[in-house]
């Protein structure tokens, strides 16, 4: 396990500007569609992150927890250095393996072994770690010489091997994780399950995005509760799961 890894976030906020159409009185859209006039946007600020304070150090598996649109998908992208925080500061100590937005890096037309790099070089590897690993990755996916063809032609099933094989053929200090390792056909889930588990035993951080309690109860030593984009609690695993279960079901 790397002693070294470290995240601190201090304070941090995340927001989007959107535009948004407010008016919607059935005059103005008579009007509007009367005279082909389009309704007027108005732009807002979507706040997806608020104040938010974490250190996380070697040896914790953290759960972040919450209910849809709570802001935990922003807050890996923050910790994966692809959001930059609109405030506040993040310190990340540690290579960081992103094993989440699956369909990020992909390229319809690209082929399977192109992709194999794309998606390597999207969720964290060097180029030269992944060009070592690449026959490893052919193999682990089982797709043979359909991995020539174009992305374009892969069922489902195929593309999640692909997406699986590369994910669990890197290494990172830190983990950052989402709960898609629970789809994909039984047989090869098994096999990546296997892959990711070693993955993770050897991470010095893993922090898990999730709605699956038991995948959280299994994985997690820490957690917080994220409501609106705000950490409103911290804990373990059990007592912040106790919480939010004992929330939804109130
Ligand atoms: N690119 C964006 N533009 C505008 N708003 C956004 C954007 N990304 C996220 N949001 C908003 O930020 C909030 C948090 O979204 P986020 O995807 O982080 O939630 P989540 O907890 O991962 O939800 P889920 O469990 O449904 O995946 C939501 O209100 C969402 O609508």
């Amino acid at each position: 396990m790397s002693l070294a890894a470290h995240i601190l976030l201090r304070n941090v906020a995340v927001t989007f500007p959107v535009l948004s159409f407010r008016d919607r009185s059935l005059r103005s859209r008579l009007v509007n569609a009367v005279t082909l006039r389009r309704a007027a946007a108005v732009p807002r600020i979507v706040s997806a992150l608020s104040d938010v304070s974490l250190d996380i150090r070697a040896g914790d598996r953290l759960a972040i927890i919450g209910a849809n649109g709570a802001g935990k998908t922003t807050l890996l992208r923050v910790l994966a250095g692809i959001y930059h925080p609109t405030a506040g500061s993040v310190d990340v100590a540690g290579r960081c393996l992103s094993l989440f937005d699956l369909q990020a890096g992909f390229d319809e037309e690209a082929t399977g072994y192109e992709n194999i790099v794309r998606r390597g070089l999207v969720i964290g590897a060097r180029r030269a770690e992944i060009d070592a690993r690449r026959a490893e990755i052919a193999e682990f996916t089982e797709l043979g010489d359909r991995l020539d063809l174009p992305l374009r032609t892969y069922s489902s099933g195929m593309m999640l091997r692909l997406i699986f094989a590369v994910a669990t053929a890197v290494e990172g200090e830190i983990v950052l994780l989402d709960e898609w390792i629970g789809v994909g056909d039984q047989q090869f889930r098994k096999k990546a399950r296997q892959r990711l588990d070693e993955i993770v035993a050897r991470a010095g951080i893993l922090v898990l995005a999730s709605h699956d309690v038991e995948l959280i109860k299994s994985t997690c030593n820490r957690a917080i509760l994220l409501e609106q984009g705000r950490i409103t609690a911290a804990g373990t695993t059990d007592e912040i799961l106790d919480r939010y279960l004992g929330g939804a079901k109130a």
